[in-house]
């Protein structure tokens, strides 16, 4: 019937790369951080690829794919697709029903698996169709520059652990940037010294602040710190729902003009979900919310926009996938809302993703959270994009356009094979700087 490529060959690549001390609410980030890269040949030559953050769990299912995707035609992605997606559900891989207390990242954890084979084989078809992903999604790609914002963290001493991070020891010629992003990071001036380098090395007009860190009071010093040094961006922070209801309200409700929107500022607590502390948030401050923790599938968004508790769905392609975020775009059009993208680590294949996911997203978007600018020199592929003026733009290139940079794939491999914590946990740099130290999803990290 169809004639389109069989798929040849399919690899499932874990890798590693270097990150700074960043903090968050489950701890610090760890001096290394791993993603799976998926590789499909094909037979018309063609090689697609998709990048996920890595898990054993992911891992599992996508090596166990394997003997059903290669042999077939990339005219049956869809089904390929579904078909992974009902063997996740039916192997019951999945993680359980949420509950209160996980880190926030297990919480987009669930179709990574699928998302990324999604992505590999969208790359493949677009490079047979001779047209950029984002061509292929939704209403076929509406811009060729997707703003992204300047993603802040607090980074604490990595000097007080003998884990192996990055020095950035200060070079003649090359950017503060690359310095600085290794080195300590606690104060409000300190943020602000990032903020200027991370603006002047890749033109941001926008941040976000991670919170959950400190104090709330201490962390929207830093926010009203921001604003003073750039008053037309657009900013906002990200406490991973540390904050209680009356907290979150307290801190922001004379913000107005300071924050621009406020991204998961509390969530679950007392017998309510975190969808209804949410909009109960958006009714006492009338501020802009944005979520990556509370509607990530498609029954918490129902709930989410019947109760009027979002704004701003953080729709990541590495857990709704390509399609799936391209879809919560054409909702975010259609009902007032405004996509946005949630970002981890990645390498500069998710960074292609973000691109075509902005370049297909009908109406307004709020500039993509990216953790590029904590990785950016670590390429694994030729060429990646580069983020100028705040904006990442498309190469032209069929698919996603990337090639992948072998030799430095298989370094990024070996450096993962040597790590004795292959799986993200943050809280074992944490270790270092508060003994026994253990994840509170209710409690600013440095609160003890
Ligand atoms: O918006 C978010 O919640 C994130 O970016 C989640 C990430 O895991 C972030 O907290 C981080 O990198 O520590
Ligand atoms: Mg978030």
């Amino acid at each position: 019937m169809s004639d389109t490529p069989k798929i040849v060959e399919m690899q499932v690549i874990p890798v590693a790369g270097y990150d700074s001390m960043l903090l968050n609410i489950a701890g610090a980030h760890n001096c290394y951080f791993t993603r799976i890269l998926l590789v499909l040949k094909d037979s018309a030559g063609h090689t697609g690829v998709g990048e996920a953050p890595a898990t054993g769990v992911v891992l599992k299912i996508l090596n166990d794919a394997i003997p059903h995707i290669v042999g077939q035609e990339i005219g049956i992605m869809n089904q390929l697709v579904s078909d992974l997606h009902k063997r996740d559900l039916e192997e019951n891989r999945q993680p359980k029903p949420v509950l209160p207390g996980l880190r926030p990242w297990d919480l987009e954890r669930h179709h990574n698996a699928v998302a990324v084979l999604e992505t590999a084989l969208l790359d493949l078809m677009g490079q047979f169709l001779n047209q950029p992903v984002a061509q292929l999604l939704g209403p076929g790609k509406q811009r060729d520059e997707v703003p992204v914002l300047g993603y802040l963290f607090y980074i604490a001493d990595r000097q007080k652990t003998d884990l192996e991070y990055l020095e950035g020891k200060a070079q003649a010629g090359q950017h503060p940037w690359y310095h600085l992003r290794h080195q300590e990071a606690m104060s409000h001036e300190k943020v602000v010294q990032l903020a200027e380098a991370a603006q002047d090395k890749y033109g941001f007009k926008d941040f976000k602040l991670k919170g959950g860190v400190q104090a709330g009071e201490v962390e929207i010093e830093t926010v009203r710190a921001l604003k003073k040094r750039f008053p037309q961006a657009r900013i906002t922070v990200d406490p991973n729902a540390s904050w209680s209801l009356e907290q979150a309200i307290s801190l922001c409700k004379d913000m107005h003009g300071i924050l621009s929107y406020v991204e998961d500022p509390c969530g679950a607590e007392q017998g309510f979900s975190g969808r209804e502390t949410l909009a109960e948030f958006k009714r006492a401050t009338g501020l802009p919310v944005a979520t990556n923790m509370i509607a990530n599938d498609w029954r918490q968004m129902s709930h989410a926009l019947q109760l009027n508790a979002i704004d701003i769905p953080l729709a990541d392609p590495h857990y709704w996938s390509m399609r799936g975020a391209n879809t919560i775009g054409t909702l975010c059009n259609a009902w007032g809302l405004t996509l946005g993208c949630h970002s981890n680590n990645h390498f500069d294949v998710s960074l292609a993703m973000l691109a075509h996911l902005g370049a297909a997203a009908p109406g307004e978007i709020t500039p993509f959270d990216t953790h590029w600018i904590w990785q950016e020199g670590q390429h694994l592929t030729k060429n990646p994009l580069q983020i100028k003026d705040g904006k990442l733009a498309l190469n032209g290139l069929p698919g996603l356009g990337v090639e992948l940079d072998m030799d430095a794939v298989g370094i990024a491999h070996q450096r993962y094979n040597t790590l004795r914590h292959k799986d993200r946990d943050d809280a074992i740099a944490m270790q270092y700087l508060i003994r026994g130290w253990a994840f509170d999803g209710k409690r600013a990290t440095l609160v003890r």
